[in-house]
Parts: structure tokens; C-alpha cells; sequence
């Protein structure tokens, strides 16, 4: 299986080089050149997750040796996980919430980066590196902590993580400032999730920077789900849903499910859209957004409008407007056109919009959450079911019940939970009628677990009396700059 650019279809690389570089030099996403089929899926229905992981993703990582690719899966779905089932689904009402944030940081981030630096430090020694890895990662919450847990300490690598200061949750914000690790450094900067993205896209595609880095043994990755290697790991999840719902008699064989994912990034939901090509039976692919209802626009209406500004929710890993991982699906969905991709990323780059005619996306639905309609959720699920769920997974929720009222399509549905509802205390209390005003966050969230008399998660009781260790704060234009003090390099000027 080769890896080619979703803007130049010349470039031909293998998985772990695609894996190390993580982000084409054109400015494109290394995509597979065709989405491998899977035969007999209904035959997988009694493996456990590593089983199921290695029948995946031995199918796009062709260039790993199977031993050497299952001993990866094996070191990162173990014990750190406190679920066996790794990701477990659980019925509420007429829904199945397939929990991914059971992981040591409370996100579904955890279900890719346990596995991405074993496959890192694979591709490094297939390929005979012998320079120190630097990834860089935008983050707008869940993907820093995630990265920063799964890489520090790992020798040969280092990790740079940028958030957007005031984008985050409070929780989300003390997990990363508080991470340990030589190798680690986590900025925070004046501006939102788009410009942390934008500037460490920048940095990836400024040839002179990576020569300086080059000349002081350094190349540079990614952890965002821009790298192929954050994707694929993420398919295993739907395939291990569906088949959940098999082996427990809730569906038949070859029965088709509809998917809601809350998005940002759109690395979820092409997952479960790259799960589909591989032959599981799904209906629709319910994209579910945030005020930031950028995706919801171009799904109806094929225009992709960023000039809007950012809203800050109370989701937000979703508080994005440009969606990087739409780039992949639109590359396959215009038959790898790569130079429509080229003009329609130019578009967006230079007049703030691009406009796709007869636009085919008829599996997928595409609507959105307001922040009430989020409190109303949570509410509601809390009050009826005794089931909590983050503002995230909220947004996914209402959606789909926004779906059913305008389709009365009753086709069995899992939603993908993202998050623990204690990464978003404030909203989560707030909207089961706990009074936060003037309330410091741990406090909310001990009243949040007496009220709903859910445990507090380890991960996040421990880190009331984690002492801070990263301060760092700079502009966007800065961050260049700042990874260079990290890194002692010399600066250049550019
Ligand atoms: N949802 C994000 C934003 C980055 O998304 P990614 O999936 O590309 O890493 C976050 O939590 O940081």
C-alpha cells in the first residue's frame, strides 16, 4: 500500500514514511492510494480490540512486519486503558454511546496516540533515521494532552504542543500545563485552535526551518490527525462497535448502522467514512458541529466559508473553521483530483471560501448544536437516563435527534462519545442545575461527582496538586521562534 498527496498524486511513499514525515511537503495529507477492502466482517465479531487492530490496520501499515506491528497494538491497549473492552458501547434509550474515553487523558485522543509513538519509533528504525523526531501539535484540548502523555519520556523524540490560551477547558488547560517529561514543552498562545493549526502548518512547510533543524539532527512530525498514522488507528473503533452490537444480537448480520460524530478536525468522521469504504455497513455519517457550524453550511449547500468568526463554546475541540481532514474525503469523493483539491485549498487560502458544484455527499447529514441546546441535552440525558455525557457528545446527541424529527429514520445509531464529562465541569453541573457561580473548577467537579455519585476520574482528582510546570505564552507569529529557544537552535530570519 502506497501513500500519495491529496495535491500531488506524484508523490508515492510508504506507510512509515508517510507516518514520520505527517504532513506532504506540497502542503497536502498523505492519503492511501485505495481504501483496502475487508472481506468476512461479520466473521470478526468475537475478536477482542488488539485482534481487531491488527486485521486493520495490517491493511494500510503494509510496510510494518506483523509481528513487529502487533507488538505496537499490544503495548498500547493495555492497562492504561480502564475499560477491558477498550471501547465500550453502552445503550441509552434508542442510542448506543461507544465511550472512547477511557484512555489515560479522558478523550478519545487516547485511542490513536497510545499506539502513534510505538509506530513512530517503528518507522524511525524501518527507515534508518538517525535524527531526534520533534512533533509539533495544535491542539484545542484534547489532542495536547493526549500527544503530551503518549510521548513523553519516549526517547529520540521530543514534543511541542501549541494551545489556543483561551480555548480550552479548565481541566483541559491544567492537564497540559502540569505535563511532565524532559522531552515536552506546551505553549499557550494568544490566538484560537485555527491560528495554532495554521502557524505549525507554516512551520512545517518553511523549507529553511527544516533545513536549520535538519543541521541539529532534528526532523519534524505531527500528532494531529493531519498524520495518516493518527487516522488509521481510529477506524478499529467503528468496526468494533458495529460488531458489538452484532455479537450482542442488537443487530443481523450485514444490517446498517448510522454514525454521529462530533467534529472538528474531520479526522473522526473520515474515519468512520474510510470504515465505510472498507465494507462496513453504515447508512449515514451524521457530522454533527458546534456554533461553529462551518461543516454543517458546506454539507447543504457546497460552500466552505471560513469568514465568520470563531465562536468559543463550551466544545472546544470543535471550536474550528478549518476542518483539515476535509481535504482527505474531498480528494477521494472527486475521484484523487489532486488539482481540484490544489484549487479549492487555494481558494481558501487567498478569498476565505471555496464553492463545490453538484457536491455529492448523500451519505453524509450534516447540522448543529447551540450552546442551550447543549445544556438542554445533558439535562435531559442526566434526568432520564441517569447517563452523563460531555458537551461534545451532547452536540452529537441533539443532532441526532434533530435527524430522526426531519428524516423518521430509525436505523440503530452509535454515537461516539469523545470525552469524560469531567474534562467540561463548569457546563456539565451547570446543566444538571448545579450552581457553579464564583466556583473554583475542582470544587464543581466534586459536586458534580456527589450529585451523579460518579466517581471523579484518577487522571483528573490527581491534578488539583500537580504543580505547573510549563508557563509559556506567545503570539502566533512567535511560534516558530519559541521552538527553536526549546530546541536550541539558532534562529533564522524569514
Ligand atoms: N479536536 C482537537 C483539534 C485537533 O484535532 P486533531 O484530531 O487533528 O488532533 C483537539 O482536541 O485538539
Amino acid at each position: 500500500m502506497k501513500y500519495t498527496s491529496t495535491r500531488n498524486k506524484t508523490v508515492s511513499i510508504s506507510s512509515s514514511e508517510a507516518i514520520i514525515q505527517g504532513i506532504s511537503k506540497d502542503g497536502g495529507l498523505f492519503v492511501p492510494t485505495n481504501i483496502p477492502k475487508l472481506n468476512n466482517i461479520m466473521d470478526l465479531k468475537e475478536m477482542n480490540y488488539k485482534e481487531l487492530a491488527f486485521i486493520i490496520m495490517s491493511k494500510f501499515f503494509t510496510d510494518f512486519k506483523s509481528n513487529d506491528l502487533k507488538n505496537c497494538i499490544d503495548k498500547a491497549y493495555d492497562i492504561k486503558f480502564s475499560k477491558k473492552e477498550i471501547a465500550p458501547l453502552v445503550n441509552v434509550g434508542d442510542v448506543f454511546f461507544l465511550e472512547l474515553f477511557h484512555g489515560p487523558t479522558l478523550a478519545f485522543k487516547d485511542m490513536a496516540l497510545s499506539i502513534l509513538p510505538y509506530l513512530l519509533k517503528e518507522a524511525i528504525r524501518i527507515n534508518k533515521i538517525d535524527k531526534e523526531v520533534v512533533i509539533l501539535t495544535a491542539t484545542s484540548g484534547d489532542t495536547g494532552k493526549a500527544a503530551l502523555e503518549s510521548f513523553a519520556n519516549v526517547d529520540g523524540i521530543k514534543i511541542v504542543v501549541f494551545f489556543p490560551e483561551d480555548g480550552v477547558s479548565e481541566i483541559q488547560k491544567r492537564q497540559m500545563i502540569t505535563q511532565e517529561g524532559i522531552n515536552t514543552f506546551v505553549v499557550g498562545i494568544n490566538g484560537n485552535f485555527d491560528d495554532a493549526q495554521n502557524g505549525v502548518k507554516e512551520i512545517f512547510n518553511n523549507n529553511d526551518f527544516a533545513n536549520l533543524l535538519y543541521k541539529n539532527n532534528y526532523i519534524l512530525s505531527s500528532a494531529n490527525s493531519i498524520n495518516i498514522g493518527r487516522l488509521i488507528p481510529q477506524i478499529v473503533y467503528y468496526f468494533y462497535g458495529y460488531l458489538t452490537l452484532l455479537k450482542e444480537g442488537k443487530i443481523k448480520n450485514n444490517e446498517k448502522i448510522n454514525i454521529v460524530v462530533p467534529t472538528g478536525n474531520f479526522g473522526n468522521i473520515l474515519a468512520a467514512y474510510y470504515a465505510k469504504e472498507m465494507g462496513l455497513p453504515i447508512n449515514k455519517l451524521i457530522c454533527a458541529s458546534n456554533e461553529n457550524n462551518i461543516l454543517t453550511d458546506f454539507i447543504n449547500t457546497g460552500i466552505y466559508d471560513k469568514r465568520r468568526e470563531l465562536i468559543l463554546t463550551s466544545s472546544p475541540s470543535m471550536d474550528i473553521l478549518i476542518s483539515s481532514n476535509l481535504e482527505r474525503l474531498l480528494f477521494h469523493i472527486s475521484g484523487e483530483d489532486d488539482m481540484f483539491i490544489r484549487t479549492k485549498m487555494d481558494d481558501l487560502a487567498r478569498q476565505g471560501y471555496y464553492k463545490i458544484d453538484n457536491l455529492n455527499l448523500k451519505y453524509f447529514y450534516g447540522a448543529y448544536s447551540t450552546e442551550k441546546q447543549v445544556s438542554f441535552s445533558i439535562n435531559n440525558m442526566f434526568v432520564k437516563n441517569k447517563y452523563l455525557i460531555d458537551p461534545h457528545t451532547a452536540v452529537a446527541y441533539n443532532v441526532h435527534e434533530k435527524y430522526k424529527l426531519e428524516t423518521c429514520d430509525d436505523t440503530k445509531t452509535i454515537i461516539a462519545s469523545t470525552a469524560s464529562p469531567f474534562k467540561f465541569g463548569s457546563k456539565v453541573a451547570s446543566s444538571i442545575d448545579i450552581d457553579v457561580k464564583n466556583k473554583d473548577e475542582f470544587n464543581i467537579i466534586k459536586e458534580l461527582a456527589g450529585k451523579t455519585n460518579i466517581e471523579i476520574p484518577r487522571a483528573i482528582a490527581n491534578l488539583e496538586n500537580k504543580e505547573v510546570l510549563h508557563e509559556n505564552n506567545c503570539n502566533k507569529e512567535n511560534m516558530k521562534y519559541l521552538i527553536e529557544k526549546f530546541l536550541e537552535v539558532g534562529g533564522i530570519d524569514d
